[in-house]
């Protein structure tokens, strides 16, 4: 290790086999997602109640729990010990952030989707981003311009590929959302669901595709062309999973099995007891002891989710309506959450190449 800019790199403290173990596990659950996509094309999607099952299930497995230690990671990465005060640094992060956010909610809900939407797209991003430097070892990311890139198309592909493909689920569940606040809202987002505004993006979101590809191939050493071709397959595997699947169920099992279970395996990374249990292959250890330290405030993130069911001004009488809910409490609780990872993002020296 040499200099402050290679010490930062805090999660390259973990061994290499903890993180080729991280890696694996990543690609074998994300190929799950081409399963769905074979199974989908072969056989239809399942009926419509099914396609709500993997959202129901994280918000105990993978999903709401991943957001669930933000107040340990930090610390850990750092190698500072936990304390009351950093404790209390989260807790007012997560209240501030959240708690203005639910005010926009409830005063503009249209721009608080349009919001969601947007934060979403970089969260999302911005993990794929870690994992295909650290897990990936993608060298060909060598500048933060083409990271950039990188995080709207990872994105992107979650937020737009089913906007371009199932436009009236997409809008059904947008009217969902925005209609617990306000009825009549909705109709304002409709335009985006319109013919034109689906091939501008359909047109433009592919050309940014093929650029980042491009510019990425460009780049590799001869050599080296492996962590390329891993990212080149998972991009184009994740549109065509994103343009066959309904966006109901592809979004539910890409937020599990893809950024949930991706983010969790980061966090065991800066985790000493975690990483060592992966290095050695206890990878149920690892997560028995990440399920450990997110419980807590997992339970506290259902508090929210009950607290917005009795705010929001119609009651949740319906599926759909349950599921706007967790939608909006998500959204509440990930604005803080995309703090904590920028934090942790620049630890590992992610935007600073
Ligand atoms: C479910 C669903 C949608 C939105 C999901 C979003 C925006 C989820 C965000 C989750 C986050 C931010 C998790 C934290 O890591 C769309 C696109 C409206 C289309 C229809 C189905
Ligand atoms: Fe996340």
């Amino acid at each position: 290790m040499t200099g402050d800019a290679t010490d930062r790199r805090t999660d390259l403290r973990a061994s290499a086999e903890s993180r080729s173990r991280a890696a694996r596990l990543t690609l074998g659950f994300g190929s799950s997602l081409a399963v769905a996509a074979v199974a989908t094309v072969a056989f239809g999607p399942p009926p419509l109640v099914y396609q709500y099952v993997p959202l129901a299930l994280s918000v105990l497995v993978l999903g709401l729990p991943h957001g669930a230690v933000d107040h340990l990671v930090l610390p850990r990465a750092r190698d500072n010990p936990v304390t009351p005060r950093s404790l209390a640094s989260i807790g007012a992060l997560y209240l501030l952030f959240g708690s203005a956010y639910a005010l926009v909610w409830v005063l503009a809900p249209v721009a608080a989707f349009v919001l969601f939407l947007l934060v979403t797209l970089v969260h999302w991003g911005q993990g794929d981003v870690y994992v295909l430097l650290e897990f990936l070892g993608a060298d060909y990311l060598e500048t933060r311009a083409s990271r950039l890139l990188a995080l709207l198309v990872r994105g992107g592909l979650p937020m737009l590929v089913p906007l371009v493909a199932f436009p009236a689920q997409y809008a059904f569940v947008a009217e969902t959302i925005v209609g617990l606040f306000d009825p009549g809202a909705a109709t304002a987002l409709e335009p985006l669901f319109e013919p034109p505004v689906r091939a501008a993006v359909a047109v433009g979101f592919g050309s940014l595709i093929a650029l980042s590809l491009a510019l990425g191939l460009g780049r590799t050493s001869p050599g080296g062309r492996r962590p390329w071709l891993v990212d080149a397959a998972e991009t184009i595997g994740l549109v065509g999973f994103f343009a066959t699947v309904p966006p109901i169920l592809a979004i539910g099992l890409y937020f599990c099995v893809w950024h949930s279970l991706r983010h969790v395996l980061r966090t065991m990374l800066v985790d000493p007891v975690a990483s060592a249990a992966l290095e050695r292959g206890a990878t149920r250890t690892a997560f028995r002891r990440f399920a450990r330290d997110a419980a807590p405030l997992t339970v506290a993130a259902l508090g929210v989710l009950v607290g917005i069911w009795f705010a929001v001004p119609r009651t949740p009488a319906t599926v759909p309506d349950v599921l706007a809910v967790y939608l909006v409490a998500i959204a509440v609780l990930t604005l803080p959450h995309v703090v904590v990872v920028a934090l942790l993002d620049r630890e590992a020296g992610i935007w600073s190449p």
